[in-house]
């Protein structure tokens, strides 16, 4: 057995990161017959985990997430980036590649602080800072205060608690890699639209390192690929980043995706909703429900969205 690393795989350094490449190693080692050694963690501090007090959208969006992975990884002191592919920016640069898409954990939201979205109490103060989150809120429950909160999983809980909000919504992804499994109520995806490409994990890698990746090759997971992707793609066509009120769900099954797809006004008052159904590695159908999402949008709605680049 060599002593060294065979593979340096970098990594935000929250609970969630941490346990997000936990599981990125354990299933390198387990495909290719290593023992764990033989992949290091290397924790690296992102710029959006430092600037806690604002919103994402208005510090510099996605890049924040994967600024610092990004130079560590063309610079070579990493073979590999995990991240969770919600944060990950449409466009990458072109020496970055997404070499593996790990199995999807569960997409829904879910709802801490009242039973149901029904039940929040009347002009309730609701924690989040994700504008898709907000509009979609505000579209079911006009009456509710929307209001600021940041941090990682366990700095909102701990907020929640101190009574910075009445209730507030987390990934149930997360939370279930946290152990935090019996937190909050779940929202059904169907009728509470999770984020493009929540619950799933990738890892980067240089686009020339052909060793790398092949070895990322051998845990790539398909159809999880195929959704994340054709999620990625509506949010190019949609032009939009994360300060864009869009929520995404698709569900391969066989050869086919069915991707259904909301844009909001940012007060939630308009609801843009469609989907479509086609077979896995159609690129132009995501882009197509993106272009009718924009066309049946009032002007108000359509000036949030850039267009396609
Ligand atoms: N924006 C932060 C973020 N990025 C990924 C997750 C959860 C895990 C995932 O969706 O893969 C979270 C926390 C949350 O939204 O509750």
């Amino acid at each position: 057995m060599p002593t060294s690393p065979l593979i340096r795989l970098g990594t935000r350094r929250s609970p969630l990161a941490m346990v997000q490449a936990q599981e990125a190693r354990a299933r390198l080692c387990a495909a290719h017959g290593w023992g764990e050694s033989q992949v290091e963690l290397v924790p690296v501090v992102a710029s959006g985990d430092k600037v806690l007090d604002r919103p994402l959208a208005e510090i510099g969006g996605k890049a924040l997430w994967t600024r610092e992975l990004d130079q560590w990884l063309v610079d070579g002191r990493i073979d590999m980036a995990v991240h969770s592919m919600k944060d990950v920016e449409t466009l990458r640069p072109v020496a970055i590649a997404i070499g593996a898409i790990l199995p999807r954990a569960d997409k829904a939201d879910r709802l801490l602080g009242a039973a149901s979205l029904a039940d929040i109490p009347q002009g309730a103060k609701v924690g989040t800072s994700a504008p898709r989150r907000a509009a979609q809120l505000l579209n079911l429950r006009p009456d509710v205060e929307v209001v600021g909160i940041r941090g990682n999983v366990a700095t909102r809980m701990a907020k929640l608690d101190a009574g910075e909000a009445d209730a507030t919504f987390l990934a149930s992804a997360g939370l279930d890699r946290l152990g935090e499994d019996a937190v909050g109520v779940r929202l059904d995806p169907e009728l509470w639209l999770p984020a493009p490409a929540q619950a799933a994990i990738g890892i980067e890698c240089r686009s020339d390192d052909t060793r790398v990746l092949d070895l990322l090759a051998a845990i790539d997971h398909a159809p999880s690929r195929a959704e994340v992707m054709a999620e990625r793609r509506l949010l190019e066509g949609l032009g939009g980043g994360c300060s864009s009120p869009i929520a995404a769900l698709s569900e391969t099954s066989g050869g086919e995706i069915h991707l259904r797809a909301a844009i909001f006004s940012a007060d939630g008052a308009v609801r843009v909703v469609d989907e479509v159904r086609f077979e896995t590695g159609d690129d132009a159908a995501p882009l197509a429900l993106a272009s009718r999402l924009l066309a049946a949008a009032p002007p108000e709605v359509r000036k949030l969205f850039e267009g396609p680049a």
